[in-house]
């Protein structure tokens, strides 16, 4: 690397070293109240802010503005405005105001609102979000901001993120404050999501429209080598993969994320990259950049990058394991056990709030990673099953029971677990994974959410999160806080919870069928399906929690029960309608095509020399039979998608796509791909497998 990292890190970032450099020292202390403390900034300041900000852009090649924000469609949005102007002498002069700076005003009716704005309403506003730092992407200055509606309903992704950050910041404060500890001032939720994705050559890409149009094949036989020589993961990574790698290294550090970790997948063709944590809607907002990136940068190597969670029947999908935790101002990380017995208790009293959150809370946690391309990964033996459980280790999970059940955890000590007078002993940290199979993993200081989807916005887990666990901390600091004797409720707090919801705690191997048996006996939810799953949004307890918690009102959960039913529908009919194209387009005549020569090859053999023709005539007659299976295969989801099309109400559209169009499509999966094996190489009409898995040299 011919640059030194530290000196590019954050280079396109306006951080707080910059501001403190560019702006004067009254402006500077008024900004950081506004970040740190959530003052609101007055106009006077903004203008100055969003002046040296325009300098400092400018700088750095910058031309435009935008504010970026992340509406529900899971993917960024921005609309650039130059910095360009004319002064009363009609000469062009840069400028960037205050007012541009904190809000701004675009004409966004063709965002997905779930009935909360009327199209003639058009106008939503944005506004800047200033705990997230300004960056240059493109040569356009980028706000990182919030998106909401005149009558100020949500319309994205970040606005109830910041605002689940505050419920449980609010209710994590209480908490603390019973054990004492004055000094804190803020808690966050921090995250460090993992980023799977798979790598193919840009020729192969272009050649197949399921690909293009759904980012995921829709058809294609195995090929010879899948991924069971497990030879590809934690490989050699190939030179020309490696430039690709080293290229978006170096932009996202420009960015400011935190990128980190590398490596080969366990796929063919499969890689992934692992930031250091931050502060929720800092490591969203990455995640999000990070998406972008490596995309964009996939393609001036000639490759493209494939982010869904199943580009590929047969071998490995990918996720997004979300790794969160929560952290003070004072720098402690709450799930991390501690050194005395006073800094444990507190510890299990966190504990014991993600395990309840998780056990109250699976119908939530389930549908905050549902979509169509998910369920494809989860309950694949490739990913977590769709039941949540948790996974604590054995040896935490001892001392859990040791603690419901009053006895000692330690035989040599001899003496029963007491909260808050013992230590608990020190838990191997152990960063890489070690339990696979669980969808809800404890990993030493935080825990490791294994279920959402490689291409979702971090952010709908994340408000998931922090909201339930927020909710359960409220309990307890309801409780703690009446509590005439602390030490004795507390443990008695932690004792009962640990006894109502043990049957969350599951440290066996989630992929085996015993345990979805297991599950069912203890009650656990098992939401198969995105259908199955989203509908738990709406119920009345789910709708009071988050307006509980000031999350979401009713109306913006209804939105968003909404917006994801449909994009269910719609990513369905977008990939149902690609497979006939293909089917029409491309396969079947492909293949009538060869069955002609085959014919026509047997014709003249038997005309010229009498051969008999066995491979010409058996070949023929298996190809014709699968070619008349894919033709009516191709008919009836042809028919099936007319029904679903015609399917007016979003709900049983959904139902319908799942029980009807799914089945059709596999059906005429089916003997397309066995035709793939049957026919030449140099008939098939899209690249296979072999190509795309293994075709980066
Ligand atoms: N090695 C791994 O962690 C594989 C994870 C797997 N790709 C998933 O979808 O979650």
């Amino acid at each position: 690397m011919e640059k030194k990292i530290t000196d590019i890190f954050g280079t396109l970032v306006f951080d707080e070293e910059v501001m403190e450099e560019r702006l004067a020292k009254d402006t500077f202390r008024e900004l950081q109240k506004t970040i740190k403390e959530g003052k609101s900034l007055n106009i006077k300041i903004a203008n100055a802010v969003a002046n040296a900000m325009k300098d400092w852009a400018v700088e750095h090649g910058a031309t435009h503005y935008t504010h970026w924000f992340q509406p529900m469609t899971g993917v960024t949005a921005e609309k650039h405005d130059g910095f360009i102007g004319t002064n009363k002498n009609g000469k062009v002069i840069l400028e960037f105001s205050g007012k541009e700076l904190i809000k701004g005003e675009p004409d966004a009716s063709s965002f997905p609102n779930g009935g909360l704005r009327a199209t003639f309403e058009a106008r939503g506003y944005t506004a800047w979000d200033p705990t997230s730092y300004a960056f240059i992407k493109n040569g356009v200055l980028c706000i990182p901001t919030a998106f909401c509606s005149y009558s100020g309903h949500a319309l994205d992704k970040k606005t109830p993120l910041l605002r689940s950050m505050q419920a449980i910041n609010k209710q994590a404060l209480r908490i603390l404050k019973l054990f004492g500890n004055e000094n804190v001032k803020n808690v966050k939720t921090t995250v460090g999501p993992e980023q799977e994705y798979f790598l193919v050559d840009k020729k192969y890409y272009e050649q197949r429209k399921d690909l293009i149009y759904t980012g995921r094949t829709l058809f294609g036989a195995p090929s010879p080598k899948g991924q069971e020589m497990e030879d590809h993961y934690f490989g050699t990574i190939k030179s020309r993969v490696q430039e690709f790698m080293n290229d978006l290294n170096e932009e996202l550090w420009k960015l400011g994320v935190l990128v980190k970790t590398e490596h080969n997948e366990v796929a063919p063709a499969q890689h992934e990259l692992a930031p250091i944590f931050s502060t929720t809607n800092i490591a969203t907002d990455h995640n999000q950049l990070t998406m972008e990136l490596i995309q964009r940068i996939a393609k001036k190597h000639g490759l493209v990058a494939l982010l869904h969670e199943k580009p590929f029947d047969g071998i490995n999908g990918s996720g997004k394991h979300n790794n969160w935790s929560l952290s003070t101002d004072t720098g402690v990380n709450l799930l991390e056990p501690g050194d005395t017995p006073h800094e444990n208790a507190q510890f299990l009293l966190f504990l014991c709030a993600v395990i309840k959150a998780a056990d109250e809370h699976q119908d939530l946690l389930r549908l905050s990673v549902a979509t169509a391309g998910n369920d494809h990964r989860l309950g694949a033996n490739e990913a977590p099953p769709a039941i949540i459980s948790v996974f604590l280790g054995d040896e935490l999970a001892e001392i859990l029971k040791a603690i419901e059940e009053d006895r000692p955890y330690d035989s040599k000590e001899k003496e029963v677990m007491k909260i808050g007078a013992h230590v608990l002993p020190k838990f191997p940290k152990d960063t890489t994974d070690r339990n696979r199979t669980s969808p809800f993993a404890f990993t030493g200081n935080k825990f490791e959410f294994r279920m959402p989807g490689s291409s979702s916005s971090i952010a709908g887990c994340n408000i998931v999160l922090n909201t339930v666990i927020a909710d359960e901390l409220k309990e307890f600091a309801d409780i703690l806080e009446k509590a005439p004797d602390f030490s004795s409720a507390l443990h008695a707090l932690i004792q009962g919870t640990i006894k109502e919801h043990k049957r969350i705690i599951f440290n066996g191997n989630g992929y085996d069928d015993s345990w979805v048996e297991e599950a069912k006996k203890r009650g656990l939810l098992n939401l198969r399906t995105t259908p199955d799953a989203l509908p738990y949004f709406i119920k009345e307890n789910n709708i009071e929690l988050f307006k509980r918690h000031k999350v979401f009102d009713e109306e913006e959960v209804h939105s968003r029960y909404e917006i994801m039913m449909e994009e269910y529908v719609k990513i369905l009919h977008i990939e149902a309608l690609t497979m006939v194209n293909m089917a029409q387009k491309e396969i079947l005549p492909a293949v009538s095509q060869y069955s002609y020569d085959l014919a026509q090859t047997c014709a003249m053999k038997t005309e010229v020399a009498k051969l008999e023709n066995v491979y010409e005539k058996e070949t023929l007659k298996d190809v014709s039979a699968l070619l008349d299976q894919a033709f009516k295969a191709t008919k009836h989801l042809d028919k099936v998608l007319k029904e679903a099309e015609a399917i007016e109400d979003f709900e049983k559209a959904a139902f319908y796509y799942r029980d009807e169009v799914i089945p059709a499509m596999s059906a005429l999966r089916t003997p397309c791909d066995e035709l793939e094996t049957l026919t030449a190489e140099n008939v098939w009409p899209f690249p296979t497998y072999g190509k795309l898995l293994f075709g980066i040299l």
